[in-house]
């Protein structure tokens, strides 16, 4: 059966464990060998997206595949996309698609030959929070025993953190203003009662007391104010509740003065630029385990 990476939690914690591993193996190559030689992958990215699509393209090319891009509007056509895909799969061995629309992105990997992987909708972003903890497990190889504290409303990263936190059975501490708490259903098909590892916290130096990975994402516009900052920027002062080591790792594109101050970013704690350094190692083993996983058995129809 082809498989694909839509969400973390279709994948389990030991095929992520799996994952790790494949990228041990790739870093461990000084010389990558061409494992994708003859193997072309579709790439549907806004104009404006950075990291993610030059670390899929270079991760690709790197293994000796070739990509071709294509805007995301390519898939919001009136053909459906059981019927994209089954052409597709004719010239291409997989799709990765930065697309809003996560059900759609589902819709046209249950019908898909080729695997596809999700890379950001307004949901999730999985791919990104895989390579932050493939990172994470580098400086800290506990790092299914700490403590992950979120700040800000939940947006695709702060869910993706929460869908990590039930995948990896780890400790998740959202921490926003009464009102931001998770909608039940909103990060994991489950009711949000069942969450095993979520608890919501309005006073952000309790929820920084005593934890180890401090995790943001940038504001929405009615929540960069003054107000907003005062009771919830993440600053050095505050960092100092969390536990000696802790890590701050602010996703990019990240806003001084807003979710995160100057002097955060500056400080020891801040390992964003070091955290990003994997993504396109991590970006190559989630495409060949897919590969191994999936391939359009017997051709398309
Ligand atoms: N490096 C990235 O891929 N950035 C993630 C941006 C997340 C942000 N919440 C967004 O949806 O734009």
């Amino acid at each position: 059966m082809t498989k694909h990476l839509i969400n973390l939690y279709d994948w389990t914690a030991d095929e992520i464990e799996a994952l790790f591993e494949s990228a041990d193996r790739l870093r461990s190559r000084p010389k990558r060998e061409r494992m994708l030689e003859g193997r072309t992958f579709l790439l549907f990215f806004p104009e404006s997206s950075l990291r993610t699509r030059l670390t899929f393209e270079r991760g690709i090319r790197e293994l000796g595949g070739d990509c071709v891009m294509f805007p995301p509007s390519t898939l919001d056509k009136r053909e459906e996309l059981r019927d994209v895909a089954g052409y597709a799969a004719n010239w291409a061995d997989g799709l990765i698609v930065r697309h809003a629309d996560e059900p759609r992105l589902r819709e046209l990997a249950e019908s898909s030959p080729i695997p596809v992987v999700n890379a950001m909708t307004s949901l999730s972003h999985p791919c990104e929070i895989l390579a932050d903890l493939y990172a994470l497990k580098q400086r800290r190889p506990d790092y299914r025993n700490l403590i992950y504290v979120y700040v800000g409303p939940m947006s695709n990263i702060g869910r993706s953190w929460a869908n990590a936190a039930q995948v990896m059975n780890l400790e998740f501490r959202h921490v926003c203003a009464e009102g931001y708490e998770l909608e039940p259903g909103e990060a994991y098909p489950n009711d949000v009662a069942t969450l095993r590892n979520y608890n919501f916290y309005t006073d952000i130096e309790q929820a920084l007391n005593g934890s180890d990975v401090i995790l943001t994402d940038s504001l929405p516009d009615d929540l960069r104010t003054p107000d907003y900052a005062g009771k919830y920027q993440v600053t050095a002062e505050r960092l100092r509740l969390a536990n000696p080591g802790a890590l701050l790792n602010p996703c990019p594109p990240f806003y001084r003065g807003e979710e995160v101050s100057d002097d955060a970013i500056e400080s020891e704690q801040f390992v964003g630029y070091a955290f990003k350094r994997y993504l396109l190692t991590v970006q190559q083993a989630i495409i060949l385990s897919l590969q191994q996983t999936g391939k359009k058995e017997g051709g398309a129809k």
